[in-house]
């Protein structure tokens, strides 16, 4: 499998990476998360953009872009507005969405950017490849809020958001019951042992899924979302106690 390097971090190889996701307010509230991060094990900060009072604004998002960046130093930043279709705070209208995240991958100040693959492919594509002009890495994805879809869907998933030029296919599900979870496992062992080139992410959510957060080097997920301050999604784990486990796991590999 390919590994990808964004930065100084290596992803698809070794411990999963941890991400901690950033959601606040203000601009005040979103540069203190990025404060409290100094000195928390972490490989990749996460700015949902959606949760921004001043996210309508363009010049408001790379104000806090330019400040964002100057906080976390040589940390990769992965840039992401979730819609409220996929889980995300508010709505947007696609043209919207497509122009905020060209805009901003053009500043330089992103490492990643995240695409919701069901907006559309033509929509995706654009934003991919404007990404891909600015040498910016895309996360492509997909949330189920409601279900778990059969691994026969997943797979299906990831692997049209690998055709459509995404560099990462990422999914998250919501299980319903334990056999849930395994599918989602079982999915991600298929899709990363038998489709895949590049590296993937997948995760089950809430209580019931926070195994699969913690089992990503076993599985074949190469990153996981985990909470400092305040979580973005149910069933994340607080980046001192996630870390623990990934070196557990690691070491017994
Ligand atoms: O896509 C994801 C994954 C996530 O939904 C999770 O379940 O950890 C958290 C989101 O912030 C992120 O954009």
């Amino acid at each position: 499998m390919n590994t990808i390097k964004i930065k100084n971090v290596i992803l698809g190889e070794g411990k999963p990476k941890i991400c901690v996701p950033i959601v606040g307010i203000t601009k005040e509230d979103i540069l203190n998360q990025a404060k409290a991060l100094e000195n928390v094990e972490v490989d990749v900060v996460e700015w949902r953009v959606d949760w921004f009072e001043g996210v309508f604004q363009l010049e408001k998002v790379k104000d806090v872009l330019v400040d964002l960046r100057k906080e976390l130093k040589e940390l990769p930043l992965l840039f992401t507005f979730r819609t409220s279709k996929e889980g995300g705070e508010k709505a947007i209208e696609n043209e919207e969405y497509v122009n905020l995240n060209k805009a901003m991958v053009a500043t330089g100040l992103v490492d990643l950017v995240d695409v919701e693959v069901f907006t559309g492919d033509d929509y995706v594509k654009e934003i991919i490849k404007s990404a891909h002009e600015s040498n910016v890495k895309v996360i492509a994805s997909n949330h189920d809020f409601e279900k778990t879809p059969s691994k026969g869907d997943i797979v299906c998933r990831l692997i049209k958001m690998q055709d459509l030029g995404a560099d990462i296919p990422k999914i998250a599900v919501m299980p319903k019951c334990k056999l849930d979870v395994l599918e989602l496992l079982e999915a991600t062992v298929i899709m990363s042992e038998q489709y895949a080139t590049r590296p993937i992410i997948t995760m089950s959510m809430a209580g019931q899924g926070a195994i699969s957060r913690l089992c990503g080097e076993v599985f074949g997920s190469c990153l996981t979302f985990g909470a400092v301050s305040k979580a973005s999604a149910p069933g994340q784990i607080n980046v001192e106690e996630l870390n623990k486990a990934l070196n557990i796991i690691n070491k017994s590999l």
